[in-house]
């Protein structure tokens, strides 16, 4: 088949296929929150019964990442995540005020289009099917061309599962015959309502430019900063075994350590005993010259791979068991390719003389790049954290712990996700780690409590003349409205 005959057929697949999700959907609404717990019960253990094949299959297909934490991912947005969600209360009547008389109801926001990333295709699929199904949508899949056969395989389980327990056929779907211009087709049909987005720049283009709503998960890679009073053994403990889950490709891992000038030593110390290499200038210079490509976008033959690797590809000499690589800076610039996400078991390495210039420098690095998305901070201080949590341009301050493993809420209490919303600061419009919740629409039912004249009541024995006068209305008013 030639390209514009692939593109024509994709392009008409998409149709067909939207119509489908939105009749399917159509049946879904009227499932009671049972039923539909029901079907994702049934789609999270068939996911997990898979995922180490899933995660082998991946690994095989895109050659990004360890399958050894491609299978912790896919356990976490099956089994972990089912056992947080499924309690949830999502659709139908989910919050009543019975004092003052107000309900919620959710409501599905109806045909949702999904892109997972190349990076992590099976975990992320499994999640936003499950999360979409959990609130009643139907769901359309466009798998990413680097990651087709594993995502394809994945619905599959996914679709096989969910339709023995009663899902409408139509509900999960997903492109068959890829397509850019397919793509695009299923985000500008008038019936999709929501499009849900992780990773590839090109696509988020495309998905806002269909004046759709968009939930994605922008660039990351935040700073971690290790405070005096930190436990220094464990902040780069929890550092190395970070930024080598997955060799690096979660978005919410760290870009660069912010150590205090007090404990830099003992900080570079400890790194170097657990595998960190401390690259020379020159050094540091060879390895960046392949962090991007031509224009500028991250290339895809650093993405996910071992330090080892990373060395190997740039000539740099290292030890055997080196895990990381490091580069001291002093400067954050766009220019300055250590500044930038790079989702690989790379590190740049700041020190300043006290938490302030450091909670500088952290604004400096996430305003330059992964602006509100992830930041971590090493410390026993608890004014200090809470100054740092008040001031950073973030969505997840994230404490003690690893920034890949705790934004997605491994090691927190953050709701488990897998697409990690960077709230406006980052072009997007929600902050959360998306949950079921960010999938309805909620519907508000007010009873009448007063008239219009218990509201004005009392104010027009007042007349006023000055603005003490003026502040008495008000205050009667809100009193009046209390
Ligand atoms: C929770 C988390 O941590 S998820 C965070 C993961 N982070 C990211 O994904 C960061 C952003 N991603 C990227 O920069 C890139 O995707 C990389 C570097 C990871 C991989 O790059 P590549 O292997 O070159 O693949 P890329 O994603 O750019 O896609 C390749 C092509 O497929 C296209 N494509 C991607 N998805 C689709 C799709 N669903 N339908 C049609 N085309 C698609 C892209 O537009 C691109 O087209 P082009 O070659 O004409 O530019």
């Amino acid at each position: 088949m030639n390209r514009i005959d692939n593109d024509l057929l994709s392009v008409q697949e998409a149709r067909i296929l939207v119509e489908n999700a939105r009749e399917a959907q159509k049946e879904l609404a009227a499932f009671p929150q049972e039923k539909l717990d029901k079907v994702v019960g049934n789609m999270a253990e068939a996911a997990y019964k898979h995922a180490r094949e899933l995660a082998v299959m991946s690994h095989e297909e895109t050659g990004f990442g360890k399958w050894q934490d491609k299978l912790v991912k896919n356990i976490f947005a099956s089994d972990f995540l089912y056992k947080r969600i499924k309690d949830m209360k999502v659709v139908g009547i989910i919050g009543e005020d019975k004092e003052n008389k107000t309900m919620d109801i959710g409501v599905p926001v109806g045909v949702i289009v999904a892109l997972p990333p190349s990076t992590n295709p099976t975990s992320t699929t499994i999640y936003k099917a499950l999360i979409a199904i959990k609130s009643g949508n139907a769901i359309v899949f466009s798998p990413h061309p680097k990651a087709k056969k594993t995502i394809t395989k994945v619905l599959d389980i996914l679709i096989q599962a969910a339709e023995e327990s009663g899902l409408p056929s139509g509900a999960i779907g997903y492109l068959r015959t890829l397509a850019v211009d397919g793509t695009v087709a299923l985000m500008n049909h008038k019936d999709t309502s929501l499009i849900l987005i992780t990773g590839v720049p090109k696509m988020v283009r495309a998905a806002y430019t269909s004046g759709k709503p968009t939930i994605y998960g922008g660039p990351g890679n935040g700073p971690a900063f290790i405070e005096r009073s930190a436990d220094i053994k464990k902040a780069v403990a929890d550092i190395i075994v970070s930024r080598t889950f997955d060799n690096g490709i979660v978005s919410a891992s760290e870009q660069s350590i912010v150590a205090e000038g007090c404990i830099a030593d003992e900080v570079r110390q400890e790194l170097r005993k657990n595998g960190a290499h401390f690259m020379s200038e020159q050094e540091s210079v060879q390895l960046s010259k392949f962090f991007f490509r031509p224009d500028g976008s991250l290339n895809p033959e650093i993405v996910g791979k071992t330090a080892l690797e990373l060395a190997r590809h740039s000539g740099i000499c290292v030890p055997t068991d080196t895990l990381l690589l490091i580069s001291e800076q002093k400067y954050v610039s766009s220019n300055n390719p250590y500044s930038r996400e790079k989702l690989c078991p790379v590190l740049a390495f700041y020190v300043e003389k006290d938490w302030m210039n450091a909670c500088e420098k952290c604004v400096e690095l996430l305003i330059n790049e992964g602006r509100g998305h992830t930041l971590v901070i090493h410390s026993k201080n608890e004014n200090v954290i809470r100054e740092f949590a008040l001031k950073k341009p973030v969505s997840r301050v994230l404490v003690n712990t690893p920034a890949s493993l705790g934004g997605i809420g491994a090691t927190t209490n953050l709701f488990p996700a897998l697409t990690l919303g960077s709230g406006t600061a980052g072009g997007g419009y929600t902050s959360d780690n998306v949950t079921p919740m960010n999938l309805i629409n909620i519907r508000k039912v007010g009873y009448g409590v007063r008239q219009l004249e218990d509201i004005t009541k009392g104010v027009d024995q007042l007349s006023i003349e000055s603005t003490d006068d003026l502040k008495e209305v008000l205050e009667k008013l809100l009193e009046l409205l209390k």
